[in-house]
């Protein structure tokens, strides 16, 4: 089943022929010699073939390379109604959202997790007609409810999670032996993957659907006085109050945010580009750094598979040194399974985007750079375009898609990539075949 007519440039996100204004570069005013002095390899090596090592597909990078720029040429090669469903993107079916605010992503969260107190037990002394001392009937408090976190499919960001997570009280304990009763759990769910740390260690890993953990125990209920009489004392005018629960500051962050992350300096046009590719709303505005938190979109094919695209903060020169927004939103591109990093094909030679944003990636974490990824060439509309990505050609030896976020344009092309990529990726973890191209 193809929903999209075959032959047609799908063409997605605004279609305004406004005149577009060049930008500023930030990264051209970053000192270079002084990053690039502190790292071990120059942001040139990186781009030279050479062995992989951190591939999280287990294919060797040369393997999934060569592979993916074949699929490329297959994909040029081959008439859009011949490629098979998973790799058609379906169009928007249905439009935006006219919400205020784009929300944006949340894969990080600190919260304090107490657990309900329990219930204090009663002191009391039953009286009934002809037996005025009846003796003790001060019955025990209920226990305070566990907080529970539970791992549910359908969920995909901690954004519903709050920082102060308390567990409700248990029912204090009634005279006549009315024992209090226990307070319901709290269960508090959250997307597959999600992981909790405990100063640091991790304490919990939620990978399967319905796996729980309990993060907070709740107090056990206090005694009454009925549990303190003894032989010698039948009227004991003691009880005990509720147990606290416990309470711990956990840190939870998602273990993978999206299929694929949006790599790319300020301004290189990523949130345009998951506006044109799903119905994200991210901020685009000829600034840098209009993005400063993740987005996800989606983007639905036509075989009903779904895939999360990530538009990660502008990356400059030096972030790995706390440059630019730092290096804490690196760690959102740890996340992602897949890179796809966008260069500003305008901008004079744009291939030293790619060998400073792989640099960044290395000197934040190894190998972080060679997960599977591509390179798309954009703002091809542009004057200066055409001319600078023969020059890109010659420079970089990487699967390749030059498009237009802003007009729509060769973003067929790019999605099917993106599922070639992405498939490649789980590839080793569920053991999922790959269709090949019709040839
Ligand atoms: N002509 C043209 N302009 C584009 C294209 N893609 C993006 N732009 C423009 O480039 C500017 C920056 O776009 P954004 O999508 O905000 O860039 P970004 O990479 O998300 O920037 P940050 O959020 O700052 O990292 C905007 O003015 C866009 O309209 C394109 O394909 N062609
Ligand atoms: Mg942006």
């Amino acid at each position: 089943m193809s929903v999209v007519a075959p032959n047609l440039p799908l063409c997605c996100g605004r279609l305004t022929r406004a005149v577009w204004r060049g930008q500023v570069s930030v990264f051209r005013h970053c000192s270079r010699e002084t990053n690039t002095a502190q790292g071990n390899i120059s942001p040139k090596d990186i781009l030279r073939p050479y062995k992989a090592t951190g591939s999280t597909s287990g294919l060797s990078r040369e393997e999934w390379l060569d592979k993916s720029k074949e699929f490329l040429k297959g994909l040029r090669e081959c008439p859009l109604s011949e490629l098979p469903d998973k790799y058609i993107a379906l169009r928007r079916s249905k439009s935006r959202a006219h919400a205020p605010k784009s929300t944006h992503f949340l894969d990080y969260q600190r919260v304090r997790v107490v657990g309900g107190d329990g219930g204090d037990g009663c002191i009391s002394f039953l009286s009934t007609f002809g037996k005025e001392f009846a003796g003790p009937d001060g019955a025990d408090g209920g226990n305070g409810g566990h907080v529970v976190f539970k791992a549910v499919m359908g969920l995909r960001d901690l954004g519903h999670i709050s920082s102060y997570i308390q567990g409700d009280k248990g029912e204090g304990g009634g005279n006549r032996d009315c024992h209090g009763a226990n307070a319901k759990d709290l269960v508090i769910q959250v997307p597959l993957g999600t992981v909790f740390k405990l100063e640091g260690r991790v304490v919990a890993n939620l990978e399967e659907e319905g796996a729980m953990f309990v993060a907070a125990r709740g107090g056990a209920g206090g005694k009454g006085n009925v549990f303190f009489t003894t032989p010698v004392d039948q009227a004991p005018r003691v009880a005990e109050f509720g147990g606290k629960g416990e309470s711990f500051c956990y840190e939870v962050e998602l273990r993978t945010m999206a299929d694929v992350g949006l790599i790319g300096f300020p301004n290189a046009g990523k949130s345009t580009l998951l506006r044109a590719i799903s119905r994200a709303r991210p901020k685009v505005a000829s600034y840098p750094f209009t993005t400063l938190n993740p987005h996800v979109g989606m983007i639905h094919y036509a075989d009903h598979h779904q895939m999360a695209v990530a538009d990660i903060p502008g990356l400059i020169e030096g972030a790995h040194c706390n440059h630019g927004l730092g290096f804490t939103f690196l760690r959102h591109i740890e996340r992602c399974n897949c890179l796809l990093y966008v260069i500003d094909t305008s901008q004079p030679r744009p291939w030293e985007q790619l060998e400073v944003l792989m640099y960044e990636l290395e000197q934040y974490q190894e190998g972080l750079s060679l997960r599977p990824h591509a390179v798309v060439a954009n703002k091809m509309d542009l004057p200066d375009a055409q001319e600078n990505l023969e020059k890109v050609r010659t420079h970089i030896d990487l699967p390749l898609v030059p498009v237009s976020a802003k007009m729509g344009e060769q973003l067929v092309p790019l999605m099917a990539l993106l599922r070639f990529l992405v498939d490649h990726s789980v590839t080793n973890h569920t053991g999922v075949s790959q269709t090949p191209l019709p040839t």
